[in-house]
């Protein structure tokens, strides 16, 4: 089908500056890279160290040839639960015909931790709730990568959410991502004090997805900016939680705000992702599915079943885009 990235994009009414200024995005994160595609980390330390130990992911550069094991990957995507990454492990394998690995062996699995499945150029990685996990995770994995030498990787990070005027089981590509305290911006106490980092996604990447997702009818695709909350109840605005101390129409109210701020879905890792990705100097972006639409209430009431349908949507555009990079061999 003949790609409608351009309508799509209008239709979510996608501007400049859903992506910041330093729309650095494409030729900033390109520039941090070396001239081969390669990892060029801001970081000295890491020169100095005799062996780098990634110790979430059981792997470290002294005991595992990471060139060999992981040099050819092009693709890290990353998700919530172990069940989820494997299942997108197994449908990647059969959408580029690879030989589905015979145990499926998970590649982290001495770590006790996450799981971690290596399909041809693709990494399938579970991360666990919420940014503390997930950065972790994310910054071993572009660790791996460095030491891997890998080429251009590509991070994607595939979830759920719960989305802002939008039918349920529609998928949010992530433009920007926004904080607790309303900013596009990822903050973190470090050495005592407060940092913050822009927390932009990689604008050609999720136009790309936007491309993909235009091969499926069944569900609707947006382009917008999602709130990574660093809690699922009161830090998403549910009245729901076993404690609550904010009326119905103070909810209301901080979710329209979020909606006029340009942002149709919120989950618990947007914002540190695209500002660890983008500060690494790696192309990303976040394809999220909505479970239940927080204009309309808190509970997910939609049977397992049904939800289980909607998580494969994401997989279905992130799996188009990965099967027309490595058909084009990029
Ligand atoms: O479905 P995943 O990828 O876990 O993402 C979303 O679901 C979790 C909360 O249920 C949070 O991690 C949120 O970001
Ligand atoms: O509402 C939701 C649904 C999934 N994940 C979230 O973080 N929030």
């Amino acid at each position: 089908m003949a790609c409608d990235c351009d309508y799509v994009l209008k239709k979510c009414d996608v501007t400049e500056e859903h992506y910041g200024t330093c729309s650095s995005l494409l030729n900033g994160r390109t520039s941090k890279r070396n001239p081969d595609g390669s990892l060029s980390l801001p970081n000295e330390n890491l020169s100095k160290l005799k062996g780098d130990v990634m110790y979430h992911l059981a792997l470290d550069n002294l005991n595992f040839d990471l060139p060999a094991l992981y040099g050819d990957v092009k693709f890290v995507v990353m998700g919530g639960t172990k069940y989820r990454m494997r299942e997108f492990a197994c449908y990647v394998a059969e959408l580029l015909g690879l030989p589905k690995d015979p145990k499926s062996v998970n590649h982290t699995k001495a770590s006790q931790r996450f799981a971690m499945y290596k399909i041809g150029p693709v990494l399938s990685v579970s991360h666990g709730i919420g940014i503390p996990s997930m950065t972790t995770v994310l910054q071993e994995l572009i660790k791996v990568m460095f030491y891997a030498k890998a080429k251009d990787p590509i991070f994607i990070r595939l979830g759920t959410s719960g989305g802002l005027g939008i039918p349920p089981g529609s998928v949010v590509v992530s433009s920007f991502g926004l904080s607790g305290t309303l900013e596009k911006t990822y903050e973190l106490p470090v050495l005592g004090v407060i940092r913050k980092w822009p927390s932009y996604l990689d604008k050609r990447l999720s136009e790309e997805l936007v491309c993909s997702a235009s091969n499926f009818d069944e569900f609707k695709t947006y382009v917008a900016g999602t709130m990574g909350a660093d809690d699922f109840y009161r830090g998403q605005g549910r009245l729901d939680g076993p404690l609550c101390d904010y009326s119905e129409a103070d909810k209301m109210a901080y979710l329209d705000k979020l909606a006029s701020l340009g942002v149709k879905n919120i989950e618990m890792e947007a914002n540190a992702f695209a500002a660890i990705t983008g500060e690494a100097g790696v192309r990303a972006s976040i394809a999220c599915v909505t479970l239940v639409d927080r204009l309309q209430g808190d509970q997910i009431t939609t049977p397992k079943t049904v939800l289980k349908e909607w998580q494969k949507y994401p997989m279905q555009v992130v799996g188009a885009l990965i099967k027309n990079y490595v058909e084009r061999k990029l």
